[in-house]
């Protein structure tokens, strides 16, 4: 054993990996606050009282200048009288008759704010230019929305769960409509089979677009604004809008028309402020990263939404969490934006304030299930007013309230309050039935089967606003009647219907052959969705700092502790239980080490299932950007961990054994992260993801073959399950390594105490109490070398190195394809 001393290793290895995580908190800590270091060179000096007073104007003007151009660019016209234009053209927001708005309501429940929705529908739709896309290279293409008899169930253990049934509807090109209904009506169930993002459940009836059933490319054409965003929050809004345009804007826009279209989008939402901004929000592990407010980052998602000029935008409660005004800012440019392009816009909503329902065009509202109402905003009132329930807008408020209160069930509602109302569900089916009866025949929908001549969308809103014997003319001006929709409109044709009762998979495939020209199902090809990717995952595990920096410094203090424990073992015999023990406890924190990690394992899941359900990339060009960003930092944890207690217990001399050392730790640690990130997707949540990881861990350390050799098994055949050890293989390979061919010194003999222990183990050995047996065992004579494949033989650790590693590197492969399906498979059932 006459080979170079390495304890130095551990030393040049320690301080690499405290640099190497100190750079990347540091990284992080400046993001999160640039000004956070400058107190280590720059001592702040004394400011003098004029200074600070100067300073203080100055901060003040700057961010009134900003927040006046934040105003501006988020276009809030809301109740801009045309004569408060400024003489520069902007627009002076003018929050008077915003407070108050439950007063002058007028019979639809809308506000009555200088003249009504009318006047604030003219308003928005003459004074919001600023959301028309102007960019020659996105098109929209204005879509017609019809739907049929929609359904959906579950199966439950209590028998079949309906939660959606015969559910009719349309939307056009322009057109603003609102999703309503009481907590558990259905809303987000139709809201996603509209979307093309259900898949589980059993769903029925169909969806028609521009009159033919829908095709696959649909949802290439619709943008899905979901309630809680899935956003990375360590990185920027830059950054992430960034990432959106590389995954939906088409490749031939190029790298400057995408990153127009990002700040135009930007500015739009009122965020052209805050690119450097983080995201911020709840890490992974629990840490709080501050960023953007909770109304800014619902803007931010729907600058996400409307980046690709979608044809139609789902929302999903979009004003949810967003204070009153906010909230009014938002709809207000979705509104606008519906009318200037000609996009469709169709938001589940609880409550609107007066003044965002009267920016809906149309209403379609549900309850248990069932549709109680689909059509214009006005008609509302009307048609239950054509049941016998009337509103009346003093008593009642904001009619989309009192619909709401109408057709919930299932708690007390004072008669004095409300009057004649809807108490039980056979009311409120007998309501939906007749409903949906006129609906039918106003539609021209005969049987089970889709329209002979579909009534056009006007025509039919017309028929609808009409039941309760009052047609407003505001739908026409105000609804799909917009000028842009009108020369957009799209005929409705007989579609050609797939099988009643068919599943919206099955019809799918059987619309995609009749479709024309079949929209790509991806926007951007393989190459681009990794990049985009890639990029994403890198930003996500450098900047959180119980990722890669965490991490590391982890490893690097473990390894530190369990060197110092085993410090500088001598190159001899009497070492050679310790190296046993020291390769083997190495190998079990290798094993344990990724549990840290657990939480981050998780949330990917939820980014994944969230990413797969709006069809945002490939399966595995995600899988592929994430293996090739995490892969780098495992390796080189493990490396530090390895190097580090290599160098300090004095292992086996040699840069060959050293090198094959870190082979093999760093493939098991590999292969333990990808196994509890294998757990994480499959357990339906964290608890159960430690339960399956530690069965695995368990299986690992008591077939590792260290605790209870394989020979010494009661039962032989459970040996199998050593196959499932990736430690055992792990454990076999290090051991070869350290003791293969070797020879060890044994001139000191057996340790004393251990010929001690011996003979008071066996008092009554003849042999053992022979001073010639203890002589031998103490003092063997100088020419003692201990071979150490004795030791291997023990164990029956004979396999070559190489094919251990070969045994590793399928394991990895075996545990990847498994992780890879697994998420596949789980994202699809439990999407939506
Ligand atoms: N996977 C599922 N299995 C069984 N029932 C489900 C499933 N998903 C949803 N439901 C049920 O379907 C019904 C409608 O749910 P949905 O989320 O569409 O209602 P919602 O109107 O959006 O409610 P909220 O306003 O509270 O979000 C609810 O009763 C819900 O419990």
């Amino acid at each position: 054993m006459a080979e170079t001393n390495i304890t130095w290793l551990w030393l040049p290895t320690v301080i690499f990996a405290h640099l190497f995580a100190g750079f990347w908190l540091v990284k992080t800590l400046l993001l999160n606050d640039p000004q956070a270091l400058s107190c280590l060179w720059r001592r702040k000096k004394p400011v003098s009282k004029s200074v600070a007073h100067a300073r203080a104007l100055q901060k003040a003007a700057q961010a009134a200048a900003a927040s006046a151009e934040g105003v501006v660019a988020a276009d809030i016209i809301l109740h801009v009288p045309r004569n408060k234009q400024s003489a520069g053209g902007t627009l002076q927001p003018d929050t008077e008759g915003i407070a108050g708005d439950e007063d002058g309501l007028d019979r639809a429940g809308s506000l009555d704010v200088e003249g009504g929705p009318d006047i604030l529908n003219d308003a928005l739709y003459e004074e919001g230019a600023s959301a028309k896309l102007d960019n020659a290279n996105l098109r929209i293409e204005p879509l017609e929305l019809s739907w049929q008899r929609l359904g959906c169930s579950y199966r439950a253990a209590t028998g079949t769960k309906v939660v959606l049934q015969d559910v009719y509807g349309r939307a056009s090109p322009g057109e603003m409509q609102a999703l309503l209904g009481p907590s558990g009506a259905g809303k987000s169930t139709l809201m996603d089979i509209l979307a093309q993002r259900k898949s589980v459940g059993t769903l029925t009836g169909q969806l028609l677009v521009g009159g033919r059933p829908v095709t696959r490319s649909f949802i290439r054409k619709t943008a899905y604004v979901p309630q809680d965003d899935n956003f990375v929050p360590t990185m920027t809004t830059i950054e992430t809008m960034r990432f959106y345009a590389a995954i939906i804007l088409p490749d031939s826009l190029g790298r400057t028309g995408r990153l127009q279209r990002v700040e135009e989008v930007l500015a739009a939402v009122g965020l052209g402020t805050h690119h450097k901004t983080l995201v911020g929000g709840v890490l992974p592990g629990g840490l709080m990263l501050r960023g953007l407010s909770g109304g800014e980052r619902k803007r931010l998602s729907i600058a996400a939404g409307i980046l690709a000029a979608p044809s139609v935008v789902f929302l999903d409660e979009p004003t949810s969490g967003l204070d009153s005004f906010a909230a009014l800012t938002v709809m207000g440019y979705m509104k606008r934006m519906a009318r200037c392009n000609g996009q469709v816009v169709i938001a589940s909503i609880h409550q609107p304030r007066s003044a965002i329902w009267s920016m809906f065009d149309s209403v379609t509202l549900l309850s248990t299930g069932r549709l109680m109402y689909s059509g214009p905003r006005d008609g509302l009132v009307d048609w239950f007013a054509s049941r016998g329930y009337n509103y009346d807008a003093g008593l009642h408020g904001v009619a989309s309230d009192w619909a709401l209160d109408l057709v919930a069930i299932g708690f007390h509602k004072p008669k004095r309050f409300y009057g004649h109302t809807i108490t039980n569900k056979e009311q409120l089916f007998s309501i939906s039935a007749a409903f949906v009866a006129r609906y039918r025949d106003a539609a021209g929908i005969k049987g089970d089967g889709p329209p002979a001549k579909a009534a056009s969308s006007h025509s039919l809103h017309d028929q609808l606003a009409g039941i309760g014997g009052k047609l407003r003319g505001a739908m026409r001006r105000s609804s799909a009647g917009g000028a842009i929709a009108h020369a957009h409109a799209v005929s409705v044709t007989a579609p050609a219907a797939p099988p009643a009762g068919a599943r919206g998979g099955s019809a799918l495939s059987e619309a995609d052959q009749l479709d024309p020209a079949p929209a790509p199902l991806w926007a951007t090809g393989w190459w681009s969705q990794y990049a985009a990717c890639l990029g994403r995952e890198l930003l996500a595990v450098t900047r959180n700092p119980a990722d890669v920096a965490g991490r590391t410094l982890t490893f690097s203090w473990v390894a530190l502790l369990m060197g110092l424990l085993y410090f500088n073992m001598p190159l001899d015999a009497s070492s050679l239980r310790g190296r046993l023990n020291l390769l083997f406890n190495g190998l079990v924190f290798f094993c344990l080490m990724p549990y840290i990690s657990m939480s981050l394992y998780t949330a990917d899941k939820k980014f994944y299932i969230a990413d797969a359900s709006a069809k945002l990339y490939r399966a595995h060009a995600y899988y592929a950007a994430k293996v090739t960003a995490t892969l780098p930092f495992q390796v080189l944890s493990a490396l530090i961990f390895t190097f580090t207690v290599y160098g300090m217990a004095g292992l086996r001399p040699g840069i060959v054994h050293i090198v094959k050392n870190g082979v093999v730790t760093s493939l098991l640690y590999i292969i333990a992260v990808q196994v509890l990130h294998c757990c994480a997707l499959l357990a339906p949540n964290q608890d159960a993801a430690f339960m399956f990881s530690i069965m695995w861990s368990t299986v690992q350390l008591l077939m590792s073959n260290f605790f209870i050799t394989f020979n010494d098994l009661r039962f032989k055949w459970l040996s199998f399950l050593r196959w499932f050890s990736a430690l055992y293989y792990a454990f076999e390979g290090l051991s070869r390594v350290e003791f293969g061919d070797a020879e060890f010194d044994c001139s000191g003999g057996v340790d004393p105490a251990g010929v001690t222990f011996l003979k008071q183990l066996m008092p009554n050995s003849k042999f053992l109490n022979l001073s010639a047996v203890t002589n031998a065992l103490t003092n063997p004579g100088p020419d003692c070398v201990a071979d150490t494949n004795a030791l291997l033989n023990y164990y029956q650790f004979l396999r070559p190195f190489n094919r251990t590693v070969g045994i590793l590197f399928g394991y990895l492969a075996i545990t990847h394809a498994c992780t890879y399906a697994v998420m596949v498979l789980v994202a699809r059932r439990e999407r939506r």
